[in-house]
């Protein structure tokens, strides 16, 4: 890598299972500081790609390349908890590995939940766990939080709660993070640049911050407040709804075209 604020890069990155490509062509990369964004349909291989550049998945082609002795924090879309038994919100920090007490305590605050930590995690609020999740991910202060859904199970306030908290946990931490999405419009408005996929990539750029335009108050509506922004998509090809795609000529083929999308650079930020 040549710069030290490189923490993850993807360049042509393809897993291959089961007779077939699960994503291919995947490039992105993310920055100490740097906020990127995953969308994409259910299927188009978000998760997939995030645990690439966890590096819990190798490549079968293309390249993943992570900074020397990169530490990442990691809050998966799904956690296999036996909810029959009986775990606290301090014993879910542990599960992976001890801790100490204090960076137990640090992270549970820094994460507002501090009163929690003797909790049952099965009675907390979609809110709240996703703050125990949080927690459990920055306490060892890694480099590259990746962050699989981190909005699922809240209502539109507390995600705009979680998307402040998420850009606070950045800026103390210094952290790049990796986020995924599964809205293909709305994105966290601190996203620095959003990654569309559809087992490819689609289109990257940025949002944009149209909290004026007609465009974002039907969309939006009351729920803006700032914390989100509208991402416009920027494809060459059309992924139609029985999985072909209806490229730029009006042609339809089974599947995207190689260099399908990948002319689209992803914009270069400070
Ligand atoms: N270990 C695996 N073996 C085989 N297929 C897999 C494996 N993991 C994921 N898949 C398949 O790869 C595709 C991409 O899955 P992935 O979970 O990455 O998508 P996603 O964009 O995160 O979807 P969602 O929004 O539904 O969570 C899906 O078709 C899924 O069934």
């Amino acid at each position: 890598m040549h710069s030290n604020d490189l923490l993850v890069s993807l360049d042509n990155a393809g897993l291959h299972r089961n007779g077939r490509w699960l994503v291919r062509g995947v490039g992105f990369s993310v920055r100490r500081g740097e906020i990127v964004t995953l969308i994409g349909p259910n299927g188009a291989g978000k998760s997939t790609s995030a645990r690439m550049a966890l590096g819990v998945l190798a490549p079968d082609e293309g390249s993943v390349e992570r900074a020397a002795g990169l530490t990442v924090g990691y809050v998966p879309q799904k956690l296999a908890i036996d909810h029959s038994l009986p775990l606290t919100v301090r014993r879910l920090m542990t599960l992976t590995g001890p801790l100490p007490a204090a960076a137990i305590a640090e992270a549970l605050e820094e994460v507002g939940i501090a009163h929690l930590a003797r909790a049952e995690v099965q009675t907390l609020s979609g809110g709240e766990f996703q703050r125990a999740m949080l927690a459990r991910a920055i306490a060892r202060k890694p480099d590259l939080l990746v962050l699989d859904e981190p909005v699922q199970g809240v209502d539109h306030a507390g995600e705009i709660a979680l998307y402040a908290l998420i850009s606070r946990i950045r800026e103390r931490q210094g952290c790049g993070i990796l986020m995924i999405s599964h809205d293909l419009h709305v994105v966290m408005a601190r996203t620095d640049t959003v990654v569309c996929l559809n087992g490819h990539v689609c289109c990257t750029g940025t949002p944009e911050a149209v909290s004026g335009s007609e465009a974002y108050q039907s969309l939006l509506g009351a729920r803006g407040d700032g914390a989100l922004a509208l991402y416009r998509h920027d494809h060459d090809h059309t992924h139609l709804p029985d999985g072909k795609v209806r490229h730029a000529d009006g042609s339809v083929t089974e599947h995207c075209h190689p260099d399908d999308g990948h002319h689209h650079e992803a914009q270069e930020h400070a």
